[in-house]
């Protein structure tokens, strides 16, 4: 039978061929006009939101970060930390500039040929430190997500010299370098909050030892309804600074229950989140939640996460001064690479990479 415009990849093959190897992802697919979106991307009933389950009321913290150190200031962020694992900062000093040339250069990222973009795929790039893909994992998902991405891992701004392409490269090592005043202010307030007085060079690095920048591009999809843009997912960061553009669609899961939370865009605000590393590190006392970012039929959206995490050969359980204290782990010892390959290896699966470390 000869395609049709309503489903030209009814064979799985096609889709795979044109999205994954010939690098022109979901991007590819939404400028190809569609009228529906390909059976491939239709998400279980339970896995796409449905409106019932949103709470407009609700709302996660915002915090102004220009008196980090007040101790109300303080409060409110390990507060926010525990109760909701995320919250917005605003006056946080990394200046309006940087974020705008991130996103500009996030789009610049994306508005590359297919096999420009491609040269950075897992079959063709030089190293497993630059990656632009699909979806979260294709080989391991029964339903694709609508969205593409490119994942720099930093080692060394030789490396980002040599590997990251071009057009995003000064500009996303720029927001990270800006940023990490701001990461680190987050994590000596969290850390304080847990009675660990003292980031000495250790702790440090257990805490932020490495970082990997992503650039999300969620297409205008032809029925948002049917898919998502990321499923429900925690993050297996130690901490999570996100920049999202004015189009809005990440939502978080509002204390284990059933209802969903919409993170409004404030312009030159950055959404911060609790990743699972320092849920453990924490003992459970930071937590990580669950979000997920909707596809949407109208606009193209980007966002921007730093994902500050331990260093790959790092062991992460509850912090020693924790259990010195009293406390009964909750949590073993993992290789810090072990658990994001588990993350890796699965489709997004909500809150449950977690057991892997559990006791
Ligand atoms: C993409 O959509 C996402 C992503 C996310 C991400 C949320 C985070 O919190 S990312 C922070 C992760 N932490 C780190 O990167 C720091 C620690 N890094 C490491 O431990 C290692 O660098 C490594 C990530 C484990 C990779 O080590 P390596 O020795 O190179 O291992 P491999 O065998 O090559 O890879 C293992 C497995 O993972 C897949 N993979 C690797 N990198 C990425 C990547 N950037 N994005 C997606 N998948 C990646 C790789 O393909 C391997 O899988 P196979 O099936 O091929 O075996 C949140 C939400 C999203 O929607
Ligand atoms: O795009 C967003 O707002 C969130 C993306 C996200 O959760 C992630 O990349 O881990
Ligand atoms: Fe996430």
């Amino acid at each position: 039978m000869a395609p049709t415009l309503a489903d030209p990849f009814h064979d799985s093959s096609a889709l795979r061929e044109f999205v994954i190897n010939q690098g022109n992802g979901v991007k590819g697919l939404s400028e190809l006009g569609l009228t529906a979106l390909p059976k491939q991307y239709i998400q279980p009933l339970e896995e796409r939101t449905c409106m019932s389950n949103i709470v407009p009321q609700e709302s996660i913290p915002i915090i102004d970060m220009s008196n980090w150190e007040d101790p109300h200031v303080a409060k409110s962020i390990c507060d926010a930390a525990s109760k909701w694992g995320f919250f917005q900062i605003v006056n946080h000093d990394v200046p309006i500039e940087v974020l705008e040339n991130v996103k500009d250069a996030t789009y610049k990222f994306f508005g590359l040929p297919a096999e420009v973009k491609n040269k950075y795929s897992k079959e063709q790039s030089s190293s497993n430190n630059v990656r632009f893909g699909t979806s979260f994992t294709p080989q391991a998902e029964k339903a694709l997500e609508w969205k593409d991405y490119l994942s720099l891992f930093y080692v060394s701004e030789e490396e980002a010299s040599a590997l990251w392409p071009s057009v995003c490269r000064e500009q996303v090592l720029d927001y990270m370098n800006k940023s990490k005043v701001v990461i680190k202010q987050l994590l000596q307030v969290l850390m304080k909050g847990l009675n660990v007085d003292e980031i000495n060079d250790t702790k440090e690095s257990l805490l932020m030892g490495s970082m990997r920048t992503n650039l999300n591009y969620y297409p205008k999809c032809p029925n948002p309804e049917l898919t998502v843009g990321v499923g429900r997912h925690s993050d297996v960061s130690t901490l999570t600074i996100l920049l999202q553009d004015e189009i809005g669609g990440l939502f978080v899961r509002e204390n284990d229950g059933d209802n969903w939370i919409h993170v409004p865009p404030i312009k030159g605000s950055l959404v911060i989140n609790v990743g699972d590393a320092l849920q453990i590190m924490s003992n459970g006392r930071y937590r990580s939640v669950e979000h997920r970012v909707v596809a949407n039929g109208s606009n193209n959206r980007i966002s921007v996460p730093i994902f500050v995490n331990p260093r790959p050969a790092d062991v992460i359980g509850p912090l020693p001064e924790l259990i010195a204290s009293g406390e009964k782990p909750i949590y073993k010892q993992v290789i810090y690479s072990d658990y994001v390959k588990h993350f890796f290896r699965k489709a997004h699966d909500g809150k449950k990479t977690v057991g892997f470390a559990e006791l």
